[in-house]
């Protein structure tokens, strides 16, 4: 539970399936008058979770509006922890209309917004904070190397993981505030104390830090990996994007400078996901709006993990480097100069040579830089709670023999504070909207 806020009265309801034509459309009520609102259009509530053969009625009217299967589902072992209905309708688009309109009508009742469901399961304490953000990367995941580690999270992999961590640093918060209790009555060797406090402290701290020290491949994996084209106009940067992308994305024109504002594309490169970003070429300018596409390129090659440096084949090679990201020096346009450019990757939009070879030479990047193994933080928010965690814990550890015990308990209680917030359970109020407004109705 999360006492500190107050759980809803309301019942809401939405359709949990798509929009548009279906087979069926599943329609969820959450609350408590869910009962009522089956008692009013099903004409009661069939034996709980059964399936079972209705027909919906409007509670006004006594229209008759569908034949639907309908489950009755009372809390609090729910997905949201309250009382829950589903309706499975025939998926027309009326009939689900009428269905929605009739549910609007039961008193108490009213349409969910984004995120009401799973905002519901958390603050009745179903689902922690991380558990929530892996239904939302679940929803959002493009590649199978994304599912994945959403459904992990789901899974409660990292919630888990932070809960015994948090149950290991209240206990050593226990121990320090005992020590202060005792430091008056001096018959306990406070220095014994210290050093199992410091020694616990450290490990906390260490493994800890060893989750962090993950060269940040969740965060990553749920962003992309980040490819930008780059090199002189008419390289041939948006024409090679379409064709690794298989997209008519860019536009390509044998006019240098054609591309000003950088273009993305995601793609799924043997369920890693890698985005290709096309850029402006880089040439001093007199252009105010290409000097500013130039500008932007620059920008997107500092935030890049991997840079496609691109040159014709039929020109000179560059030497400069453009900075220090990991960079793949490709020869395009190689239909026009065969040969050229030995040892380099060369590749021809216009005959296909080399695609292949490339796209495996970024997914190959790609697999390094998510790394192996899976990743326990996922977002900045983990890792900056974490950090913080770790840092209070460091303090404890560090302290020095006759260290105020006051301040030993007060770095312990920010330790176990930080520790909360990664799973929800203090001072999330103000992003709970940020994430659960960004799922989709229904959910
Ligand atoms: N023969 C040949 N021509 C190519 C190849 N790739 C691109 N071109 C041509 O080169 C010209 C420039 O291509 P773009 O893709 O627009 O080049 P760009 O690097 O995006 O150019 P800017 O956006 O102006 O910087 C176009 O006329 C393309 O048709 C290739 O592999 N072989
Ligand atoms: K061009
Ligand atoms: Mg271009």
């Amino acid at each position: 539970m999360t006492p500190s806020l107050p759980t809803p009265t309301d019942t809401i309801f939405a359709p949990a399936s798509g929009f548009g034509r279906a087979a069926v459309a599943v329609v969820r009520i959450s609350g408590p008058a869910a009962g009522a609102a089956l008692d009013r259009l099903a004409g009661g509530r069939p034996e709980p979770r059964r399936l079972s053969l209705r027909r919906l009625r409007d509670p006004a009217s006594h229209e008759i509006l569908d034949q639907a299967l309908v489950a009755w589902l009372p809390g609090p072992a729910t997905a949201t922890g309250e009382d829950m209905a589903e309706l499975h309708l025939h998926g027309g688009l009326a009939v689900r209309a009428a269905v929605l309109r009739a549910l609007a009508s039961v008193p108490g009742c009213r349409p969910a917004e984004a995120g009401a469901f799973s905002r519901r399961a958390f603050l009745n304490g179903r689902i922690d904070l991380t558990e929530a953000e892996g239904i939302a990367d679940l929803i959002d995941a493009e590649t199978e190397a994304q599912r994945v580690q959403a459904l992990r999270q789901l899974d409660g992999a990292l919630g888990r993981q932070v809960a015994t961590w948090r149950e290991t640093g209240i206990d050593l918060l226990a121990g320090a505030e005992a020590a202060l209790d005792f430091a008056d009555e001096g018959d306990v060797d406070a220095d014994d104390l210290d050093a199992a406090l410091s020694g616990r402290a450290a490990a906390l701290r260490d493994a800890i830090q060893g989750a962090l020290a993950d060269g940040r491949r969740g965060e990553r994996l749920r962003e992309g990996f980040c490819v930008v084209l780059a090199g002189a106009p008419n390289a041939g940067k948006s024409t090679l994007l379409n064709a690794l992308s298989g997209r008519d994305a860019a536009i390509v024109s044998d006019i240098p400078g054609t591309t000003r504002d950088t273009i993305e594309v995601r793609c799924d490169l043997g369920g890693l996901p890698v985005i290709l970003v096309d850029t402006a070429g880089l040439r001093a300018t007199e252009d105010a709006i290409e000097a500013e596409g130039v500008k932007r390129t620059h920008r997107r090659i500092r935030s890049a993990d991997l840079v496609l440096h691109l040159m014709p084949a039929d020109g000179p090679a560059v030497a400069e480097g453009l900075g220090d990201i990991p960079t793949l020096r490709i020869r395009t346009k190689s239909d026009l100069a065969p040969g050229a450019g030995e040892g380099a990757l060369a590749v021809s939009a216009v005959t296909g040579a080399g695609l292949d070879a490339l796209l495996d030479a970024v997914q190959a990047a790609a697999a390094a830089s998510f790394g192996q193994g899976d990743a326990l933080v996922t977002r900045e928010r983990h890792r900056a709670a974490l950090t913080r965690a770790a840092g209070h814990l460091d303090r404890v550890a560090a302290a020095p023999a006759g260290f105020p015990p006051e301040l030993i308990a007060e770095d312990l209680r920010l330790a176990v504070r930080a520790l909360g917030e990664v799973g929800g359970h203090v001072g999330v109020e103000e992003m709970l909207d940020r994430l659960f407004s960004g799922f989709c109705i229904g959910k």
